[in-house]
This record gives C-alpha cells, structure tokens and sequence, in this order.
C-alpha cells in the first residue's frame, strides 16, 4: 500500500508522516526530496510553482511509486499534491494500492505552524498560493490537524483499518 498524505506547506505531511511510516515500519518518502533545483530555488525566493514547473517533479514521484509497488513494497509519501489532476496522475488508476489522506487545517492555523518551523525552504509567503491551488480531494480520508500527531496518526490508521478501533 501507499499512503499518500496530502496537504498544502505546513499541514503537517512531513512530521505525521514519520510517525505513520516509523509505527507501519514501512519506509518514509518526502516529496520534497524529488523537486528539481530549479524548483526549490523558485520557491526559496517566494514564487509559487506552476503546472510546469511540477511535471517533471511529478513525474519522478510516479516513477518511484511504480517502482515501489512492482516490488511490493509500502511506503507513506508526504506530498502536496494539491491538485486532482496531480492526485489522479500519482495514483495511475490504483485506488487499491495508492490511498490518499488529506491533511486538513486552517489557514491561520498552519500560518502559525509554518511560521514557527524552523530550516526549511519554503517562505510563509506561499501559503497564500498553496490555498489558491488547493483543489480539495472529495475522494480521500479527510483528517483535521488541530490535534496532536501522535492522536491525528492513530486517526489515519484507524481510517485505513491499519489498526482496529479501541474496544468501548
Ligand atoms: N499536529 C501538529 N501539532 C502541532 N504542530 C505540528 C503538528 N503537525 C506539524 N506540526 C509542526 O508544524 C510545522 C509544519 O509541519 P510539517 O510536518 O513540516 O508540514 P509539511 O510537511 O506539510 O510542510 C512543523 O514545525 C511541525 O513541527
Ligand atoms: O507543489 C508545490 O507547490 C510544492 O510541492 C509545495 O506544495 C510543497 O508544499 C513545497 O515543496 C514545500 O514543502 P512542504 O509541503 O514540506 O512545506
């Protein structure tokens, strides 16, 4: 299986991810890591990325999603994958295999977040775009981000029947 957590700069792809992937001890992939240079340069100096900018990116992304599922392995990817063209393009007509959960927050909330973190290339300044970009999955585990990662992991878990509910 491939887990696919999606969301806009900030939502907590990368941190929830880690978690998710360390309790399924299945490898942890960040997307972030298969963006061109050129990419992580334009976003480093405050301009959003467009669809072509993304082709390439996402191109790879499929080809190691490809690669990942022809040897049966499963991983958890952070990735934004904000639009639905993106989402349909990843899931390459496996909705058994490639399973997306879309982290969902507030815009003020995530501002909050992003401004906070700490080392990272993408500019606050973005959020703005990634929200105007964001077509919002109808067909995905939609989870909300205001609580704890530890809690919103067990949630994805539970909502993939990776682990059984709690007994009343
Ligand atoms: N559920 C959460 N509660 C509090 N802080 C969080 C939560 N999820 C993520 N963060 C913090 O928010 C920031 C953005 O999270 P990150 O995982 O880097 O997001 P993304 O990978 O989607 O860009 C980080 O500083 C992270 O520690
Ligand atoms: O498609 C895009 O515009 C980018 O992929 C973007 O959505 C992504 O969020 C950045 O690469 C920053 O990375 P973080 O999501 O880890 O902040």
């Amino acid at each position: 299986m491939i887990v696919v957590l999606m969301g806009v700069s900030g939502s907590g792809k990368t941190t929830v991810g880690k978690l998710l992937a360390a309790d399924l001890d299945w490898q942890f992939v960040d997307a972030d890591d298969f963006h061109p240079t050129a990419n992580v340069e334009k976003m480093r100096h405050g301009l959003p990325l467009n669809d072509d900018d993304r082709l390439p990116w996402l191109n790879s992304l499929r080809e190691y999603l490809e690669g990942a599922d022809s040897r049966g392995k499963s991983l958890v990817l952070a990735c934004s994958a904000l639009k639905h063209n993106y989402r349909d393009y990843l899931r390459a007509d496996r909705p058994e295999v490639v399973r997306f959960v879309y982290l969902h927050g507030s815009p003020e909330l995530i501002a909050k977040r992003q401004a906070e973190r700490r080392g990272h290339f993408m500019p606050p300044g973005l959020l703005q775009s990634q929200f105007e970009t964001l077509e919002p999955p109808v067909d995905a585990i939609r989870v909300d981000i205001t609580p704890a990662p530890e809690i919103i992991a067990e949630r994805i878990l539970r909502e993939l029947q990776l682990r059984e509910a709690a007994p009343p």
